[in-house]
């Protein structure tokens, strides 16, 4: 039966990163034996990079070995009821990893509430760590303090809950002389109580005061001595003069006996401890399983803390960071309005003060110049002989009804000088109307054998700049509607059938939609659902991704608290923004700018709220596969794009090939947006399949993303 004296027990660790076969193969731990005592100071140092944070990962249940074991205060990390990761163990890593909008006090209360602690415990025990770490006021923010200061506040979080192993990744950096001493006082009083701390530092000189020193190197440990034995055994008076013998004698040593090194008792009999409690490994951890060193009976009670308690930690946590971060706030609830408002002034409004360049050859060779239609007095004259119409500057009526359709029509002397000024861009389109346009106009009305040089001359010649797709349909569609209603009075003041001159094309009363169709409501269910997926997306990738880089998710799963429960919490607040974005979006479309919908209300803002649930769980996608904010970035505005291009709302799917249509169909807001169209325009209810089909692409993205980022989390450590 294994003695139960070692909090910590790692035998031949091996860890790697990167595939074995590939360039980015780095080997960190090979064959790493290591026992850390209960209620001793392991100080763990070694040169930068030599894997000090992955072994400190390792032990407190971030990391998995590649082969070996570890076990920690009896149990395996990340075992069920082991309590590790949990609040058996104080984890202070080696980055802040602390929500920059949190106080002082928030700080060290958020680790404290996720350990379960009570609020008045956790006064006394803040009240306690303040004195000892002499921490900054604690209403200050913790982006306001200064590095030291930050740091003692991260051990402040490390302690709180007095754990019985405290892990801390240089923790005395950066701090004064009195106040490292005053640290280490504190550590060898703990170690007294019977608590076990393991540090990393870099002054070597400070791991005087620990139980023992390991000194990692090359992956293994080179040396596991208290430090008195090490000086002894080096003839030094110095640890760093003992380190340097160390180093030294292993790198004269050929690879395969460095491997060897500890091994050898010409070097450092492995466990040789003089006058140590423990003469060797077998004496205090021969530990085959986790049974063998703790009964159930012996495990600590509520070794876990309760899941309630942490999610009340992460809910206030996420209302802090958000409530603190005006940047946040203005980006969810102002943002929506914005560009609601944005697009509603600036799309579907007919373009305005459109000029045409217009020489009016009629007019010019008229007795009254160019200025024949402005005055009012010389009016278009309709004669009827022997019931024959005949005409006189008709073109002034065509004229007038441009004019209603928004074309101005600027006179000009020369056609070459009008066509002059669309070639310079300075105008979209010019006109000429023939000398004797009224004339022959009248006879292509009445004659039906009308020659060639009636037509070309009772036709109005047009140039058109088309590289502004939008202004040159514009002008093409207002001047058939000019003409339409030109002809139609016209053809009245000759007590004719309107009809006879009109396209025979009649186009019947919509069946859905109004005869003048309008842009802004075909496009306003789409670009409604654009916006708040975007904005959720963006919002939830970049507040993951910060908590993941700035370390506190990966601090607070040290703490106990589960990736689920992170997930869960970030999915109530963020639907209640979405919620409150989805009511001011619909408010300011429907009531404020009249967008008119013949279905239900509520359907249109249970599929808008789901879309934003959607655009959510696309964010934790992001998050958690992207590595840094700028590969989120990248991927976000390289799907947005395509996302928004095949949606349908910029160009029919009619006009896409086959494959690629079916590519657009899945995408997540591609049937959407169509749906919310049909509640809008054709008042569909959620029964009709167009509507449901909408809701079940939605909810599919809904459930395939958030299994994808369930996977990647179970599978990788975020
Ligand atoms: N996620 C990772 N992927 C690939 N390599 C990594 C990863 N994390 C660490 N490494 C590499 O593993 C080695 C050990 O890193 P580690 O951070 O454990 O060293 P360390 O001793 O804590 O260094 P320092 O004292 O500078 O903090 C380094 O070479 C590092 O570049």
């Amino acid at each position: 039966m294994a003695t139960r004296s070692a909090a910590v027990v790692i035998e031949r660790a091996c860890k790697y990163y990167g595939s074995q076969d590939k360039p980015d193969y780095k080997p960190v731990l090979t064959h790493l034996d290591m026992t850390v005592e209960r209620g001793t100071i392991y100080g763990l140092l070694g040169p930068s990079g030599c894997g000090k944070t992955t072994l400190l990962s390792c032990i407190v249940g971030r990391r998995k070995l590649n082969s070996g074991s570890v076990w920690v205060l009896g149990g395996k990390p990340g075992e069920r009821g082991s309590g590790v990761p949990g609040p058996r163990v104080g984890y202070m890593p080696q980055d802040i990893a602390l929500v920059g909008e949190f106080s002082v006090r928030d700080a060290v209360y958020y680790f404290g509430r996720i350990y379960g602690m009570k609020d008045d415990k956790l006064r006394e025990r803040f009240a306690f760590l303040c004195e000892l770490l002499e921490l900054a006021d604690e209403g200050r923010l913790i982006k306001s303090l200064s590095g030291g200061q930050q740091r003692r506040v991260s051990l402040a979080a490390a302690l709180v809950h007095d754990p019985e192993l405290l892990i801390m990744d240089e923790p005395t950096v950066g701090l004064d002389p009195m106040l490292r001493e005053k640290i280490w006082e504190f550590l060898s009083e703990l170690a007294r109580r019977g608590k076990t701390v393991i540090i990393t530092t870099h002054y070597i000189d400070e791991t005087k005061q620990a139980h023992k020193i390991g000194l990692l190197r090359d992956g293994q440990l080179l040396a596991e001595e208290s430090p008195e034995e090490l000086m002894r055994k080096f003839d030094c008076d110095t640890l760093e003069e003992a380190f340097l013998k160390l180093a030294l004698r292993q790198d004269h040593l050929p690879p395969r006996r460095q491997s060897a090194l500890t091994m050898s008792p010409d070097v450092i009999p492995e466990r040789s401890i003089a006058g140590s409690q423990y003469s060797s490994r077998e004496t205090f951890n021969v530990i085959t399983s986790s049974t063998d060193i703790l009964t159930k009976d012996e495990k600590p009670k509520d070794c876990n803390s309760k899941s309630k308690a942490r999610y009340k930690a992460v809910f206030i946590k996420s209302i802090q960071q958000f409530s603190r971060h005006p940047g946040g706030l203005i980006f969810s609830v102002l943002f929506p309005i914005i560009q609601v408002v944005a697009f509603f002034s600036a799309i579907g409004h007919d373009p305005r003060d459109l000029n045409i360049p217009l020489i009016n050859d009629e007019a010019v060779f008229s007795p009254y110049g160019l200025n024949v239609c402005r005055n009012s007095s010389l009016q278009p004259i309709i004669r009827l002989e022997d019931e024959i119409c005949e005409f006189d500057m008709i073109s002034c009526w065509f004229i007038e009804e441009m004019e209603k359709k928004l074309l101005y029509p600027l006179p000009y002397n020369s056609t070459e000088e009008a066509i002059n000024s669309v070639s310079r861009a300075k105008y979209y389109g010019a006109m000429h109307i023939n000398r004797n346009f009224s004339e022959a106009l009248a006879i292509r009305l009445r004659d039906s054998d009308a020659n060639d040089d009636v037509i070309k001359d009772s036709n109005i010649e047009v140039w058109i700049d088309t590289s502004n797709f939008q202004i040159s349909n514009f002008i093409k569609t207002q001047m058939m509607k000019a003409y339409k209603d030109f002809i139609k009075r016209t053809m009245i003041a000759c007590g004719k059938n309107e009809g006879i001159a009109q396209l025979p094309i009649k186009f019947h009363k919509p069946i859905y939609g109004e005869n003048d169709a309008q842009f802004q409501s075909f496009m306003a269910p789409g670009i409604m659902i654009t916006i708040i997926f975007f904005l959720s997306a963006v919002v939830t990738s970049t507040l993951m991704i910060s908590d993941r880089l700035e370390g506190v998710w990966e601090r607070s799963a040290v703490a106990g608290v589960k990736p689920k429960e992170m997930l869960n919490v970030h999915i109530i607040l963020q639907s209640g923004v979405i919620l409150l974005q989805t009511i001011e979006m619909m408010g300011l479309a429907f009531l404020g700018y009249g967008l008119h919908s013949q279905g239900s209300l509520l359907t249109c803002g249970i599929l808008l709220f789901l879309q934003g649930l959607c655009g959510m769980c696309y964010g934790f996608l992001l998050s958690i596969y992207c590595g840094s904010y700028t590969m989120s970035y990248f991927v976000a505005t390289g799907s947005f794009y395509p996302m928004i291009l095949l949606c349908g709302i910029l160009w029919p799917l009619e006009g896409m090939s086959t494959a690629l249509r079916y590519i657009a169909l899945t995408l997540p807001f591609t049937i959407p947006s169509k749906s919310l169209r049909d509640i809008t325009e054709k008042g569909y209810s959620i029964a009709d399949p167009s509507v449901y089909h909408g809701f079940l692409v939605t909810l599919a993205w809904i459930v395939i993303t958030l299994m994808l980022c369930l996977i990647r989390l179970k599978y990788k450590k975020m």
